[in-house]
């Protein structure tokens, strides 16, 4: 058996609202993927269903081949499920916190003081072992949640948004310690906004949109795959005011302000044939510009690409709704 998730025209509909909407998708045994899409696309819909937390509306979901609507308790036990949120206990230290989860998964006596440590060690937990676990930094806190859903040590790890509100050394941590994990052989499904990070941490990409999924791949072939309709990009800096750039780019027919910057802002030129132009024209406008250079296409470049490319119509394939494979759950 190769693949370790496999998402088979996935439904969960709440009312009216299709926060996902026939998806398919397979992770393979050992590979780190990234799940990616705006606020409300269906991520954290996805992950619960792949988590055992909610029953799709139709479709399926097997992890490691097991069935997780048939069988919630046996997939419960070969995956890890990180959430955005999770409750922490008043008056429990950091120790005494993993020592309820390894009781509650039924560890007793050595094998659990051996469980805890290890993932104590894991995830450099040992100088808080005495420290309350609900006045933990964020950072921290990610890290015992880490811990936590390693106990069982399981195969499958779901993680939603584990970066989110952490500083870039924490995140710096957080990776390295996904990447161990990857190289131990689990398999890692991880969920963020912040795309140039998973490029570089993930072996393959999966982007979701109004519940929708609209790419699968690896990051090279994601910027690839837009090239096509993608412009280019220039970073542009002005000596001066550099307000005065994104009062010129609203007047330009060529060009749109994608970010701005200390000293002026990134711009969009869509037709390759007018970039030469661009310049020339900031210059006759009197725009005071020190500085203008190509930059690279990045991965959020990409990923606009195609949520535009798709806004103006050019719809993916849908599969057609399946049989009902489980009974439709009340929202
Ligand atoms: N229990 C629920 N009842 C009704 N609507 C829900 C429920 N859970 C999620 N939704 C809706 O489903 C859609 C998808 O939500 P979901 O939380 O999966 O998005 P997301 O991609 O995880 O977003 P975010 O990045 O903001 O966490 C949203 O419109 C959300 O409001």
């Amino acid at each position: 058996m190769d693949n370790a998730i496999v998402v088979n025209q996935l439904y969960r509909y709440f009312g009216p609202l299709k926060a996902v909407d026939g998806i398919s998708f397979e992770v393979p045994h050992g590979s780190v993927c990234g799940f990616v899409g705006a606020n409300g696309a269906g991520k954290t819909t996805t992950m619960r269903m792949m988590a055992t937390l909610d029953y799709p509306t139709m479709g399926n979901v097997e992890i490691c081949g097991i069935n997780v609507v048939n069988f919630p308790h046996q997939v419960r036990s070969l995956i890890g499920w990180m959430p955005d949120h999770f409750g922490n206990y008043e008056h429990m230290t950091v120790l005494e916190y993993l020592d309820f989860y390894a009781r509650a998964l039924g560890y007793r006596g050595k094998e659990r003081q051996t469980r805890i440590q290890e993932v104590m060690e894991f995830a450099d937990l040992i100088p808080l072992a005495d420290r309350p676990s609900n006045k933990l930094s964020k950072g921290m806190t990610q890290r015992l949640c880490l811990g936590r859903s390693l106990i069982h040590d399981p195969q499958v790890l779901i993680m939603d948004e584990p970066a989110a509100g952490l500083d870039p050394k924490a995140r710096v941590e957080l990776k390295h310690l996904i990447r161990i994990l990857a190289e131990e052989g689990k398999t890692i499904f991880i969920s963020s906004h912040i795309l140039s990070e998973l490029g570089e941490m993930c072996d393959s990409l999966l982007f979701i949109d109004k519940g929708r999924i609209v790419h699968h791949g690896d990051a090279d072939s994601l910027k690839h795959s837009t090239d096509a309709q993608g412009g280019l990009y220039f970073d542009v800096q002005l000596l001066d005011n550099p307000q005065a750039l994104s009062d010129w780019v609203i007047t330009s027919p060529y060009a749109e302000l994608v970010e701005t910057r200390k000293h002026g802002g990134r711009i969009r030129v869509d037709d390759p044939q007018a970039a030469s132009s661009v310049l020339g024209s900031m210059i006759k406008d009197g725009l005071p510009v020190i500085e203008f250079h190509k930059e690279q296409r990045n991965l959020e470049d990409a990923f606009i690409d195609m949520i535009d490319n798709l806004n103006e119509g050019n719809h993916i394939q849908v599969p057609p709704m399946p049989k009902p494979t489980v009974p439709i759950q009340p929202s």
